[in-house]
Formats: C-alpha cells, structure tokens, sequence
C-alpha cells in the first residue's frame, strides 16, 4: 500500500467509492497483479527509489481516443490528475466528468482536476506525466519541445510515454530526460478504445525499472496486464511487431470478406465461421459486422495503422528481416489515407480493396 500512498495519499487510506454511474467495477489501487508474465514483477517489492519523494501527482500529455479514457479512469480512481492537451476543448469533457466526481465538498476533498497550459507547466508540477500522443513527430515535440515536458522535469520526476513509436524516437525522449536527472519508461498500449475506458489494457513496457515499480499501481488502474521488456525500445519493438501482425490480419480479413461477396455468399456468414474456427480473433467478431454494412465507426484510426505498418517495415529493415506481407498490407493502407479514410476506423481499409476492384474490373 506504500506506493498507493505515494500516488494518491488521500484516498489510499480513505477511499470510499464515489457516487458516479461509470465507475470501474475493478478494484481501485489494488497493487496485486491480474496477469502475471514471467518478465513482470510484484509492484510491492522492497527498496523502490523515490517512492518517498512522490506526492501523488500525475500529470496526462495527449486527451484523444485514448488518452481521454486514460486520464478520465485516473480521475475516477482518486488520483490528482494534471492534463494538457494540444487542443483544449479537447479538455472540456473530462472536466465536466472531473467537476461530477468532485460535486460535493466531501469528494473535492478525494478528487482533483487542473488543466495546465504546456507540457512543462505540467511536468513541472507532477511527480510522474503520462504521454499519449499520435506519432514520433508529436511525441517529441511534446517531450522535447518548446515548453515540451523535458524542460519540468528534473530529479525525482518520472515520464511515461505510452504513445506507438519507433525504438529511436523511445531512445530520443529517454536521453532527454535522463539528462535532466529524471526516470523514463516506455508503455505503448495493446488494446483499443473500449479497453482503454474499461481499464483493461496491455502495457509492454521497457526503461527505468524503478520507475515501472513505482507506476505499476497506475497501470493497474488502467490495465489489466503489464510485460517489463528490459531495455528502452523493446516496448516500443514489441508494440510495433503486434501492431504489424494485426494490420496484415485486418488485410486479409478484408479481401475474405470480399471474396465471399463476389462469389455469392453471405459474408456476415462467413464472420460467423471465422469466429467459430482456429482462425477466430475478437478483432474479426468485433469488427467484421461492421465491416459488412460498410461501418467504421473510430477506435483505432486508419492513419495509425499505417504509422505503424510504416514504423513495424523499418524495424524489419533495419535488421534485414523479410516482411513482404506487411509491406503488401501497408500498400494497402497508404491507397486507404488516399481516398480520405484517415480518420476512420483501421477496418476501413476494405473500402481500398472495394476501389480496387472497380479500377480492374
Ligand atoms: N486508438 C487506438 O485504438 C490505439 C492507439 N494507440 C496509439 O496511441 C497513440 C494515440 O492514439 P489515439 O488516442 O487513438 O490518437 P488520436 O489521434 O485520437 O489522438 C492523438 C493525440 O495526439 C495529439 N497530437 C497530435 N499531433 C500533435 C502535435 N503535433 N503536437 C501535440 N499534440 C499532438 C492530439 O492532439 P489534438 O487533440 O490537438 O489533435 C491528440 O491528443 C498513437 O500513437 C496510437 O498509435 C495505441 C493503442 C490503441
Ligand atoms: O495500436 C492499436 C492497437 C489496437 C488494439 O490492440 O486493439
């Protein structure tokens, strides 16, 4: 419970649920783990640095499809939660939900709110940030930047960049924030939109082990399992090889789903069969329904597939590893961003393939 204490000091010894509808049915702040991978390890092990110097606060970089879910589950689990976002109206939501939690004297007592106005500002100001942002390009931008979160931190301090990017761009953030005297982890996410609100993502983090031990209680609250890979890139290798999987997956899915079209079956039939066989996946069944009545509604958008289809080919590249499915698939995704399906679901990738039929038909 030391490290809950060091979080979240008030609710950690008083906690009582707060009167909101969507709270998690999770235990809050529980530090035992829910899956255990043979790389993790207990988070109330002995001897973790800083534990004492944390006050509690953590500071959220990044409010989008995931990181809005992100910070909001911190909110709700009591902890003071600093955010800044690129776009502030983006903030708006999550302080009206931030207001609802703190409705009553007796909660604004357990629950805290601020929106900060720079990445520094907020780094400053907090114990360990958070870091959920699009791309390399913004990650450090948002670090290492003009005002960026480098420039608050400082001995103690801990940054946690959960953003999808390339083994150079985790390695760049780490240095910078190493020559401030501070902790770094790597934590890109498995999971989506749904899973990121239900708190029930996979971290694959890498870096700092003392800064992991110190933040599991967090990912806890956000996740249902973590991996600790070791290293600074590992995280972000293992993100981008999953993520390279699951685009050629979505890919192929595409064209079966197609085929059965063109040769006069039902493919909401064939979704069926798919989800019953050794090929089954929650992504088909999730998606394939949708896919059927040509709906994408967003959770993880299109452009970031390709960013990490394009990510994924340079990792391969760079240590000659063969990968001419992915490279197929990322084809596909680029022809996808080319019609406007950016901001669509990654599943919106079969309208490609739709177009591509009509060009050779
Ligand atoms: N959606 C998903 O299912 C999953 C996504 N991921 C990864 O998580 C990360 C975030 O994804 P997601 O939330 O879906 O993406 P969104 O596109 O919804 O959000 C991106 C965030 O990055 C910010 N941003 C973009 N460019 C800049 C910039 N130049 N400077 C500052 N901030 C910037 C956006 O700010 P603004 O609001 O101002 O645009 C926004 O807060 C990505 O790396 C993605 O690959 C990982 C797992 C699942
Ligand atoms: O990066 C996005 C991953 C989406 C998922 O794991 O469902």
């Amino acid at each position: 419970m030391a490290l809950c204490s060091a979080f979240c000091p008030r609710i950690s010894t008083n906690f009582r649920p707060k009167p909101f509808s969507s709270f998690p049915s999770k235990p809050l702040l529980s530090l035992s783990f829910k899956v255990f991978s043979s790389q993790a390890t207990d988070a109330s092990s002995q001897g973790v640095p800083f534990a004492d110097k944390f006050s509690g606060r953590v500071g959220f970089l990044g409010l989008g499809i995931m990181g809005s879910p992100m910070a909001l589950n911190l909110i709700k689990a009591g902890c003071d939660v600093i955010v800044w976002n690129r776009t502030k109206s983006k903030c708006d939501p999550l302080i009206s939900l931030g207001a609802n939690l703190c409705a009553s004297s007796a909660e604004a007592a357990l629950c805290c709110y601020w929106y900060s106005s720079s990445p520094e500002e907020v780094a400053a100001n907090c114990d360990v940030t958070f870091a959920m942002l699009a791309d390399p390009e913004s990650a450090i931008d948002v670090a290492c930047g003009k005002n960026g979160a480098v420039s608050g931190m400082g001995p103690g301090k801990g940054y946690v960049d959960v953003s999808t990017v390339d083994v150079a761009t985790s390695k760049l953030i780490n240095e910078h924030i190493k020559a401030r005297g501070a902790l770094f982890l790597e934590a890109p996410v498995s999971g989506s939109k749904k899973p990121a609100e239900d708190g029930q993502l996979i971290f694959l983090t890498a870096g700092d082990r003392s800064l992991y031990e110190l933040v599991s209680p967090l990912l806890d609250i956000l996740g249902k399992s973590r991996f600790y890979l070791g290293e600074v890139g590992n995280g972000a290798a293992m993100k981008l090889v999953v993520n390279m999987i699951m685009g050629s997956m979505m890919a192929s899915f595409s064209e079966g789903i197609l085929l059965s079209k063109k040769v006069g079956l039902d493919p909401s039939v064939l979704v069926e069969v798919v989800s019953q066989g050794a090929i089954s996946a929650p992504m088909y069944s999730l998606k394939g329904p949708s896919m059927v009545k040509s709906q994408y509604p967003t959770a993880f958008p299109l452009k970031h597939q390709q960013k990490d289809l394009r990510l994924a080919l340079g990792l391969a590249e760079s240590v000659s590893q063969s990968t001419p499915i992915a490279a197929a698939a990322n084809e596909l995704y680029k022809v996808a961003k080319s019609y406007g399906l950016s901001d669509e679901d990654f599943s919106a990738v079969i309208e490609a393939l739709k177009a591509k039929s009509q060009d050779t038909a």
